[in-house]
């Protein structure tokens, strides 16, 4: 089929190289100039676990192509719309990159096409853009929903085997055409209404969020009963109604979804006259678990002024660059505020973290010498590097009172105690 791609971030540029893989004829379509120049060079322009041998491949075999010019879309037989869909400061979503995009689409369209909703987008939106935007066109453009579901560090692996795919939509023959885009794909499709697909999504992204808060709060509970996380949460989670998945207690959830989504849709709920409790709460536990964790430090350093503090990984999860609302970019400015010093370590994220994190914060190039005379260390990110690291020789280059605060509970405890180390975690 041929397929148009619009926006090229890590939602739309793994769906233009995996389809195109797949042997769809897709062009990717993105405004940014200097994203463009690199994904027309073979360059990647995020970093995304075996996306940049796939987009070179691609590019090599040329059956992948990029465009700045919307009227690219034109003999598409699917458009599919990737862009941002951010958080206002009130919670609410912006849809302006997306309204941008349909309101230029339905003027350069001159050939009949199916517009396909990839970005996390409100419940009500697309029966909202049918009625505002897609009723007399100058050709018909029928509309799906068709909610992504794909995790950062794993994109492609998601793609290819998901859980499910969704399709929200009315006109049947479309919702054909969509299958057929995933024909190649062994997943349930489900077919449903637009605002339904719609829901899916933000109650998928609200649950999950919901199990992160619900862990961490027993998490808080157990240090204070002298129950053990690590001994509790695998055992909840075996319960085949609860599911393993998900129960990681740590500094709360951050990326570029859970935050935005959660927020999200409680805006929707008040909009609508509801008082969705539970989601307020989670949000508020997520809140403050980085505000435990800086007065964990203060604590244990008695006082954080004047005290320099190691923050090992600024990324919101392994495998990814992405900072998005990462526990990092919450703690660091605290820690400053309270008066101490910060040097971060990242494998991955360092440039991203730089450009938006104050400037006193130092950047080290390996984490011996992030943690170079501090009296405490942060892990933030649980990358494997550093579970592996030898402690010992970390141990040397810090100064008293050697505290640790494991904020993803992946390091070994009672080792780090063994080593002199004032070890402290989330419920361990
Ligand atoms: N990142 C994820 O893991 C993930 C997973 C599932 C769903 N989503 C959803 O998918 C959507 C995209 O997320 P993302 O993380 O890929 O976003 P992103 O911000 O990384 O990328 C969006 C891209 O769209 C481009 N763009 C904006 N307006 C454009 C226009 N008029 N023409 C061409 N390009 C334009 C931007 O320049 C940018 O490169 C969001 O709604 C998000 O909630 C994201
Ligand atoms: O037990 C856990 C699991 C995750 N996290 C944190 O939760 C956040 C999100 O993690 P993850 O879900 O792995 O990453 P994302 O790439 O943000 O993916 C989520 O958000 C995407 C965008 O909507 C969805 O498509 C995915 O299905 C959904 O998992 C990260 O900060 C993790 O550290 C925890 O704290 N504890």
């Amino acid at each position: 089929m041929k397929v148009s791609v619009i926006g090229m971030g890590y939602v739309g540029l793994v769906a233009t190289c995996a389809l195109a893989n797949s042997g769809h004829e897709v062009i990717g379509i993105e405004k940014d100039v200097n994203k463009l120049t690199k994904l027309r060079q073979g360059k990647c322009p995020i970093f995304e676990q075996g996306l940049d041998e796939l987009l070179q491949k691609l590019i090599s075999e040329n059956r992948i192509a990029f465009s700045s010019g919307i009227e690219a879309v034109n003999g598409s037989d699917i458009v599919m719309l990737a862009v941002g869909t951010p958080a206002m400061p009130n919670g609410r979503v912006d849809l302006s990159q997306v309204y941008g995009v349909v309101s230029e689409l339905v003027k350069v369209l001159d050939t009949p096409t199916i517009l396909v909703m990839k970005s996390t987008v409100p419940p009500g939106t697309g029966e909202s853009i049918c009625q505002r935007y897609l009723k007399n066109t100058k050709v018909p453009i029928a509309y799906i929903s068709n909610p992504e579901f794909l995790r950062e560090g794993q994109a492609l692996k998601d793609w290819y085997y998901p859980d499910r795919i969704v399709i929200g939509g009315d006109d049947d023959s479309a919702i054909e055409q969509v299958k057929r885009l995933y024909g190649d794909i062994d997943a349930p499709i489900l077919v449903m209404g637009i605002t339904s697909a719609e829901m899916v999504k933000y109650a998928s992204n609200a649950f999950l969020a919901t199990k992160i808060s619900f862990i961490n709060e027993i998490a808080n509970l157990c240090e204070l009963v002298g129950a053990d996380i690590d001994e509790v949460a695998p055992a909840v989670g075996m319960d085949s109604r609860i599911g393993k998945e998900f129960l990681r207690a740590g500094l709360g959830y951050g990326g570029s979804c859970f935050p935005k989504d959660t927020k999200g849709l409680d805006y929707v709920s008040v909009f609508k006259g509801y008082n969705f409790r539970l989601l307020k709460a989670v949000i508020e536990v997520n809140t403050n678990q980085r505000i435990r964790a800086v007065r964990k430090l203060e604590r244990a350093l008695d006082g954080l002024a004047g005290k320099h503090v190691a923050i090992l990984g600024l990324a919101f999860k392994p495998g990814t660059d992405d900072i998005r609302e990462a526990p990092s970019l919450d703690i660091i400015p605290l820690l400053l505020v309270e008066g101490a010093t910060v040097t971060a370590y990242d494998p991955l994220a360092t440039e991203n973290a730089r450009k938006v994190l104050p400037p006193d914060v130092k950047f080290a190039d390996n984490p011996y010498d992030c943690i170079e005379g501090a009296q405490a260390v942060l892990l933030a990110t649980e990358w494997p590097e550093f579970s592996q690291l030898d402690w010992l020789q970390a141990r040397t280059r810090m100064k008293s009172p050697y505290v640790i605060l494991d904020g993803r509970n992946a390091l070994e405890k009672d080792e780090l105690n063994r080593l002199g180390f004032q070890y402290y975690g989330i419920g361990r």
